[in-house]
């Protein structure tokens, strides 16, 4: 009888659960859509039945086919994206839909919880720079603004603790999901006291801290029952894991609709002084300090749905264009701030410029400007993250952009690196797999898991043009510091 592992990478979009071989080779792939909720501004949630509708569907189906395969499964383990959070009652009962990373609401929280953040070194302790993507802030908009549901609040949990205690009826949360909730101090492993003080919550209303290869037994569905359940954890973590880049040197890039990289290390990593980048965990053990941006491949989705609705063949046109359009787009800058910044000034006034434009220009430029304008981007978290780790040489890219071999071009002499993409195109069930196959004994920890990793594309940087990029990046850079004051100063005219 085969054995097989499943992992299951429920994201902002859609869930992918994957079936793999022992040996972490790809057998099958079921994925489902779900519909983010976007009815009001700075609003992005997710109905979390209708998610945990869409996960226990593509693991019936995919436990369905295993059993008429005569595989045998060896465990089910779960990956989720960072940052949700959803109210539940004493009931157990949703109060509120999942508020998902992209819901940017708590920018406008009131009062001194800046002030408390810097002066109590928050940062120091949680790894995360004071943002509305995290969990105090949102809590605090719900104290603020919903007053009824804060009172009723039984438990803040995660999408993945959600659907972990529909399964087992078991909260408890993963020191990695935890560790991108901005309430866990990272140097103790422990809820930070003082931050949920500040914010007038109990420990009871948090989950269970327990390590990602926690394993209960399945309670539900006749399919599921008795399956051994990883908690696994969250999706940037994961995909530094599913891509093997373990070494300190070693940064794993992930763009698709936003964009992060990160790196693995054995220490936390901060930069105290400008909060640029983050630091959240996969394990207890291990860190993972990196940044990421708001504004990767939305902004292209943002130009199809603006400009070039009809365009069928819109991703070709975008590579056909690279390559047409002179490295620097005819001095035609694109700061793709079109929903704010993240790292690494997490600037929530922060918005779009296109600058340079002239009579010669088409959409031609546009596009290319706003492509070199989101890998400057991507370019400001690499210089970031290697002022306070090492430098790297060599990138190891997953997400849409993978799908572009011109643009990943660009981007390797813009990063002035070489990029590499794998083979396996789903790297954070790939290492939500790893972790369960740890989790159940098989392994004694990732770095002893053998695996034959194949590269699909290897790209070396142009020496001419990262040359130019490296120019043309000098200014970009110019572009946005000269006009910090105007974004603010916008907010008010
Ligand atoms: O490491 C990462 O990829 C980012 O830090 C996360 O913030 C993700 O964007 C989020 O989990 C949504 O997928």
């Amino acid at each position: 009888m085969k054995t097989v592992y499943i992992g299951s990478d429920i994201g902002t979009s859609s869930v992918k659960t994957v079936i793999y071989d022992k040996n972490f080779k790809q057998i099958d792939k079921i994925s489902q859509k779900y519909s983010l909720i976007s009815n009001q501004k700075n609003q992005a949630e997710l109905d979390p039945d209708e998610v945990y509708n869409s996960v226990i569907k593509t693991l019936e189906t995919v436990i369905q086919k295993c059993n008429n395969s005569n595989f045998k499964v060896e465990f089910i383990s779960f990956s989720s994206a960072l940052h949700s959070m959803i109210i539940v009652d004493e009931n157990n009962q949703p109060l509120t839909n999942c508020l998902t990373w992209a819901d940017t609401r708590a920018k406008d929280i009131s009062g001194d919880f800046k002030a408390f953040y810097k002066n109590n070194s928050v940062y120091s302790r949680t790894g995360c720079p004071y943002h509305s993507i995290y969990l105090p802030a949102k809590i605090l908009w719900f104290k603020q603004n919903k007053t009824d549901i804060f009172n009723q609040a039984e438990k803040f949990i995660s999408i993945k603790e959600f659907i972990i205690y529909k399964l087992t009826k078991k909260y408890s949360i993963d020191y990695s999901v935890a560790s991108g909730s901005g309430l866990l101090n990272i140097n103790n492993k422990k809820w930070d006291n003082k931050l949920l003080s500040f914010l007038g919550i109990g420990k009871s209303q948090l989950s269970r801290l327990v390590d990602i290869y926690k394993t209960y037994k399945i309670k539900n569905t006749e399919l599921l029952k008795g399956i051994s359940l990883v908690v696994g954890g969250g999706d940037g973590p994961l995909a530094n894991l599913g891509e093997r880049a373990l070494a300190e040197n070693q940064f794993a890039a992930t763009l698709g609709t936003s964009g992060a990289i990160r790196v693995f290390s054995d220490k936390p990593v901060i930069d105290a002084e400008n909060q640029s980048i983050w630091c959240y965990l996969l394990d207890e053990n291990t860190y993972l300090p990196g940044g990421a941006i708001n504004n990767g491949g939305i902004v292209l989705e943002w130009i199809k749905k603006n400009f070039f609705e009809s365009a069928d063949d819109y991703y070709k046109l975008i590579d056909q264009y690279i390559d047409e359009v002179p490295t620097g787009s005819k001095d035609l800058f694109f700061l793709p701030f079109l929903t704010g910044e993240r790292s690494p000034n997490w600037n929530p006034d922060a918005r779009g410029i296109i600058f340079g434009l002239d009579y010669n220009h088409s959409k031609k430029e546009l596009i290319k400007a706003a492509i070199e304008g989101i890998s400057y981007r991507m370019r400001t978290i690499k210089e970031a993250l290697e002022a306070d780790s090492s430098t790297c040489n060599e990138i190891i890219l997953n997400g849409g952009a993978t799908q572009s071999k011109p643009w990943m071009q660009l981007l390797a002499d813009i990063f002035n690196a070489r990029v590499i993409v794998h083979e396996n195109e789903e790297a954070v069930a790939l290492g939500a797999a790893m972790i369960g196959a740890i989790a159940l004994g098989i392994y004694d920890d990732y770095n002893s898991i053998e695996f034959n990793h194949k590269k699909r594309i290897v790209l070396e940087p142009d020496k001419k043009s990262a040359k130019k990029y490296n120019q043309l990046y000098k200014f970009h850079k110019k572009l946005y510091d000269n006009n910090q004051h105007l974004f603010v100063e916008a907010n008010s005219v």
